[in-house]
This record gives structure tokens, sequence and C-alpha cells, in this order.
């Protein structure tokens, strides 16, 4: 079984699909640090961003491997661990440029269709582009303001900066992130985590495998 979890940015996904995914027992992926790895190496080589050539070719050079622990995804070069350097400032601003390359995509979501079921994906796309066959669609949405001031509890920047970067990362996103027709969606807002992971495991299927 596949369970789809998309939204905006920082509408709760990775927290919900993280809580989701315990809760079954099965693990979960999160396709934005693929795209946020990929932004930060091809940051680090000093690449153009919207050269998808140059960055693929970088990208093979050094494949990555995604860690899709229970309790937080992790990525990794090698012996490196890039996850705690995925949401920087720096990335979030790169991060848009590099997933509207239809190149970085299909490296995507060829990592994401190659992984043995059952599991919880988040993301934008996931369930229209990459598993329009899944289970049980998701969708969060939820006010830019209380977003914005759930991340500045994560970040430096205050909630007026915070609130204007993921403005213009949704409108740099829009193209990837319809709701899939079939997904059920939730105003995060007025919810806490545990009701809307509470939410979500209510808007399953029958449990099957
Ligand atoms: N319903 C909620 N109520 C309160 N805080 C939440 C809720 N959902 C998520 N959060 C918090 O908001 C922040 C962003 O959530 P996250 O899961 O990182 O979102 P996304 O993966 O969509 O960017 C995290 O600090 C998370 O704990
Ligand atoms: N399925 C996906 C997931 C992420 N992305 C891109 O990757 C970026 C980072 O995604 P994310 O899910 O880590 O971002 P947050 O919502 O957590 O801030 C997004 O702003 C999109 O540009 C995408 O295009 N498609």
């Amino acid at each position: 079984m596949i369970v789809t979890i998309d939204g905006v940015a920082a509408s709760g996904k990775s927290s919900v699909a993280s809580g989701v995914a315990r809760a079954l027992g099965v693990p979960y992926v999160s396709s934005g640090l693929l795209y946020r790895a990929a932004t930060l190496l091809g940051l680090e080589a000093g690449l153009r961003l919207e050269n998808a050539a140059e960055l693929l070719a970088h990208l093979r050079a050094q494949p990555l491997r995604l860690e899709a622990l229970a309790e937080g995804n992790r990525v990794w070069v090698e012996e490196r661990d890039l996850t705690a350097d995925l949401h920087s400032s720096r990335v979030d601003r790169g991060v848009s440029v590099v997933a509207a390359l239809p190149e970085v995509r299909a490296w995507v979501d060829g990592q994401l269709r190659a992984l043995p079921e059952p599991f919880v994906a988040e993301g934008r796309d996931m369930g229209t582009a990459v598993f329009p066959q899944a289970a049980a669609k998701f969708y969060l949405t939820a006010s830019p303001r209380v977003r914005a001031e759930r991340r500045a509890r994560e970040r430096p920047e205050d909630v007026p900066a915070i609130e204007a970067a993921l403005v213009e990362r949704d409108r740099l996103d829009t193209v990837q992130s319809a709701p899939a027709p079939d997904a059920r969606v939730i105003d995060t807002g007025n919810l806490t985590l545990e009701g809307v992971i509470g939410a979500v495991l209510a808007g399953l299927p029958a449990r099957q495998g």
C-alpha cells in the first residue's frame, strides 16, 4: 500500500508522514529531501542550478542514498550525512529552480518508484505524477502566517521574512503542487499535529498489506 501526503511548504507534510508511518509500522519517504540534496550539492560545487546537464552529471558521479528512517529521513553521499545542511535558507532559495528541471524530476521519481511497498510518500506531486495509483491521498494546507509561525520555531529568521520566502516558494512550485483530484484536503491551521495524524489515519481505507 502507498499513502501519499502532499501539500504546500511547511504545511506539516514530513511530521504528519512520520507519525502516520509510525502508526502503520511502515517507512515514509520525503521527496523534498532529494530535491534539497540535489540543490545543496549543486551549490557546493559552484554549478549554475538551472543547468540540468551539469547538475545531473554531478549527481550521477556521487550517488545519493535516501535512508527512510521512521523518525526522520536522512540523505547520505557515501559516508557524509547531508541531512543537517538541507534546511538552510540558501537551499530554500535555490531548490525551486532545481525542482523545475524535468531531468531532475525524473531522477527523483526514479529513486522513489524503486522503493518497495508499503510506505508513506510526502512532497508535492506524490499523489499526481509519481504514485497516481496510491491507495489513499492527502493534501495539507494552512495559511502562510500559520506555516511561517511554525517554521520560525526551527529557524533563526523572523516570521515575516519566513512567510515571504514560503509564499515565494509556493509560487515557484505551483506547477507541480496541484492536489490530486482524489486527494482529501486537510487544513491543518486549527489542528494539532496529533489531530492531523489522526485525521489521516481515519481517512485510510480498511487496512491492507
Ligand atoms: N498541525 C500542526 N500543529 C502544530 N505544529 C505543526 C503541525 N504540523 C506541523 N507542525 C510543525 O510545523 C513545522 C513544519 O512541519 P514539517 O513537517 O516540517 O512541514 P513540511 O514537511 O510540510 O515542510 C514543524 O516544526 C512541525 O512540528
Ligand atoms: N515532490 C516534490 C517535493 C519537493 N519539491 C521541491 O522541493 C522543495 C523542498 O521541498 P520540501 O518538501 O522539503 O519543502 P518544505 O515544504 O518542507 O519546506 C519544494 O519547494 C519544491 O521546489 C518538488 O518539487 N516536488
